[in-house]
């Protein structure tokens, strides 16, 4: 089956007379089927041009932007409004028309769409889907009378109803409370896996990453996975710490290892355990619940390799193995021109402790 979404090389620019701005840079991407695919990024590094340019709301002008099978870079307006019906499109700005009744405005979503219903299937499938999203009581209000939550859910409705195999989202909980944003959310998680839609969600709100299938990054134009984007946040941070605070910093690589020591001293590491850490992190050093995850990663990945060369280090690596391991040391200490006594000396230490013959 074909991918919903393929995106080949695609670029985008803004152009105004006195200047051009490349927005997107050469973007390739594939959107399974079924599959729940979040966009974050910092603001005005492109996420609702690209949405929109699947979303066949703006033409391409570079590359290969193929949606439900259909070419959309030279497609004339009648090809772009044939896609959009097989779209479900759910807004931060909800969008309902207040001189409609909730049942109403997702009636119009359906008759707006090319499906083949009777009146009555219309009737029985707005219906069932204000029941799904949880609004049976509230169809014939008018939407002043909903919640900003309620709203959103009858904005899901009516993107649902035709029931799309593909659901574009941009910022759906942008306008909502903690509980609201995550009921929101989780309804259209639900839903899109009952029907086997793929979504592609754009959003700025870190609560709700758990949804997603995939997270894709855009940083200025380009896409990056999170763990790229977070190891070089934490790494620039980390970096600016060093520049600007060395006691900190150490203090923190310090303070993370020494954590991580103990609460895997008995080989195993609980949540709760990770949590107390985590605190900690947080408490001392200010950064961002992405970044203590990744610290913490590292001062594990250090405990366990220490580990494992106190216990059954010796005999662990190959002949082959301990050569390259050797050489591979001797060559980063010869990288800046200059092989010094200590660097010869550490060499040789940690050849000891590995149990490798002493090198040369
Ligand atoms: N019509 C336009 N003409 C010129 N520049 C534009 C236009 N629309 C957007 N831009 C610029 O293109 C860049 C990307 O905009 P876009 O709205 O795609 O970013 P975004 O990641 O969705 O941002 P945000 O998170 O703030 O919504 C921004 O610098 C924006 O100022």
């Amino acid at each position: 089956m074909q991918a919903p979404v393929v995106l080949e090389n695609v670029s985008y620019h803004y152009r105004t007379a006195v200047s051009e701005r490349r927005v997107l840079s050469d973007i390739s991407l594939v959107i399974r089927s079924g599959e729940i695919v979040i966009l974050t990024g910092p603001s005005g590094s492109g996420k609702t041009t690209l949405i929109t340019l699947i979303g066949a709301l703006r033409a391409g002008q570079t590359g290969s932007v193929k949606v439900l099978g259909e070419e959309l870079r030279d497609a004339n307006e009648k090809a772009m409004t044939q896609v959009r019906r097989q779209i479900g499109y759910v807004f931060q700005q909800h969008n309902l028309l207040d001189s409609l009744t909730v049942a109403e405005n997702v009636m119009m979503s359906l008759q707006l769409g090319d499906q083949k219903l009777s009146g009555k299937e219309q009737r029985a499938r707005v219906e069932e889907v204000l029941t799904q999203v949880g609004l049976a009581e509230h169809v014939d209000k008018n939407p002043r009378e909903l919640s900003g939550g309620q709203k959103q859910r009858a904005g899901i409705a009516r993107a649902l109803v035709t029931r799309p195999s593909l659901i574009l989202a941009d910022e759906p909980t942008a306008s909502l409370d903690k509980e609201s944003g995550r009921n929101v959310v989780d309804l259209l998680q639900t839903l899109c896996r009952e029907q086997g839609a793929s979504v592609v969600l754009v959003t700025h709100d870190n609560r709700i990453l758990d949804v997603a299938d995939r997270i894709l990054h855009l940083e200025d134009g380009e896409i990056q996975s999170v763990s790229e984007a977070m190891s070089a946040n934490t790494s620039q941070m980390l970096r600016l710490l060093d520049q600007h605070d060395p006691e900190a910093s150490l203090y923190l690589s310090a303070f993370s290892l020494a954590l991580t020591r103990v609460a895997m001293a008995d080989n195993q590491m609980d949540d709760a355990e990770r949590n107390a850490i985590r605190e900690v992190l947080n408490s001392v050093s200010g950064l961002g619940s992405g970044e203590v995850d990744l610290v913490m990663e590292l001062a594990m990945s250090q405990v366990r390799c220490r580990t494992a060369l106190n216990g059954s280090g010796k005999n662990l690596f190959s002949a082959e193995q301990a050569a390259h391991f050797v050489e591979s040391m001797q060559a980063v200490a010869a990288a800046d021109g200059d092989v010094s006594d200590e660097e010869t000396a550490e060499i040789r230490l940690i050849a000891e402790e590995l149990g490798f013959p002493p090198p040369p």
